[in-house]
């Protein structure tokens, strides 16, 4: 048997949610670049799950069901503050919470088409609302209901800091929802797909993309991101930086993707979003040590930024806590996971792939006091 390690290369199913071709990325058909222009987040949730754009009435239906459906029970918010608040990583409180909201869900194990659709509703209201509870509760606040009059990037940015986000910040925020969403047969989207071909519920499969996403391999990449820019502190510092690890052999984070090669073509839309806006914070170093790690990542190694560079100087310009940035990473994702799953049941074959065995064969047992 021949081994492809991790899987490289290899098509494991066909999909009509988002294609990346020639280091092209696109939803159902759509441009990134068009969709990060003028996409609103809530189209993209849509577009995902239905693979057409909504009309205006479809749109105002889907945002009335986000928000109906977005507070959190009582119950899960008890939940939330007997977590050990002061230690717990946001991303291990997440995947706690949303396989909690199955165990709250009294149909979560009704596998019909409309019992589905309101659990995906009830995933994408609630994860937000989970991440900004969380976040408030372990500084000692109360969580703030989310607001039925407000935008779902808007509506996240409210429920953190209890005050209404400025334009700017809202725009900056769904873009990056929008550029986050889908990713073709990513890791965290694959977890999904292979826990819901055994037919578990859609509960389990998001439980378990949000395990794969947390990896810094993965999506904990953008956390990472922001360590090591802390880490370096000053432009002048970059060069020494960047030459040690290199000599080291470790990996720099927001760098190398398994399957773009010229370059991830969102991460341009984050890069101008992050010199705007860390212009506006008056933390433009911040950029500056980015140019420069750029500039010499490509250099001595011919590697490009991949998606979680820039979003780490994006999030942090808009005033959010560094260990929240994978958890927001989810809050996105999560429609793509759900509009895979959604595919998967709808043409399901149980995924299992084989191993080729390189360890010993035919020992004989032996008994404990001969070892
Ligand atoms: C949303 C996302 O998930 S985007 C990815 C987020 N992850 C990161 O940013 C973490 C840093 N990047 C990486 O670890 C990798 O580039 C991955 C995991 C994204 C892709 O990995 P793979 O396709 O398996 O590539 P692999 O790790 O085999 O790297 C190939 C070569 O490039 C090098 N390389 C790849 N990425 C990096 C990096 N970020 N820094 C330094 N070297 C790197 C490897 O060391 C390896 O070199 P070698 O052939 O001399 O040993
Ligand atoms: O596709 C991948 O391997 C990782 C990635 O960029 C994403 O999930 O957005």
């Amino acid at each position: 048997m021949a081994v492809t390690r991790g899987l490289e290369g290899i098509i494991a199913t066909t999909s009509s949610i988002s294609s990346i071709i020639d280091d092209s990325l696109a939803y159902v058909g759509y441009d990134i670049d068009a969709l990060a222009e003028n996409a609103s987040f809530e189209e993209i949730i849509y577009l995902l799950w239905n693979r057409r754009l909504p009309t205006n009435q479809e749109l105002i239906q889907l945002q009335q069901e986000l928000a109906e459906n977005a507070e959190l029970p009582k119950s899960l918010i008890n939940q939330l503050r007997m977590m050990p608040l002061d230690q717990v990583h946001p991303m291990s409180a997440l995947r706690s919470a949303v396989s909690l909201l199955g165990v709250y869900d009294e149909n979560a194990e009704l596998m019909d088409e409309k019992s589905n659709y309101l659990k995906a509703i009830n995933l994408q209201a609630k994860l937000p609302t989970i991440v900004t509870a969380f976040s408030r509760l372990r500084k000692g606040l109360e969580p703030v209901s989310p607001r039925k009059d407000l935008s779902f990037a808007a509506n996240f940015l409210y429920m953190l800091t209890a005050k209404e986000p400025e334009p700017i910040a809202i725009e900056a925020f769904n873009k990056a929802l929008v550029l986050h969403a889908d990713h073709e047969l990513n890791a965290s989207t694959f977890t999904a797909r292979v826990c819901v071909a055994t037919l578990s519920d859609i509960y389990s499969g998001v439980t378990s993309a949000i395990g794969a996403l947390k990896g810094p391999l993965h999506g904990g990449a953008n956390e990472a991101v922001m360590k090591m820019l802390t880490e370096i502190g000053d432009v002048d510092n970059v060069d020494s930086y960047i030459k040690d690890k290199m000599i080291k052999k470790e990996k720099i984070m927001g760098f190398g993707h398994r399957v773009y090669r010229k370059g991830d073509p969102r991460a341009k839309h984050l890069k101008q979003m992050a010199k705007k806006l860390t212009e506006l914070t008056g933390e433009s170093h911040l950029f500056d040590m980015s140019i420069k790690i750029e500039g010499m990542l490509k250099q001595e190694k011919n590697l490009v930024p991949n998606v979680d560079f820039f979003s780490a100087s994006v999030y942090h310009s808009l005033g959010i806590d560094h260990d929240l940035f994978t958890p927001i990473f989810a809050v996105s994702r999560v429609s793509g996971w759900i509009a895979h799953i959604l595919e998967q049941y709808e043409n399901n074959r149980l995924i299992r792939p084989r191993a080729d065995y390189v360890g010993p064969e035919r020992l004989s047992y032996v008994p404990m006091q001969e070892r």
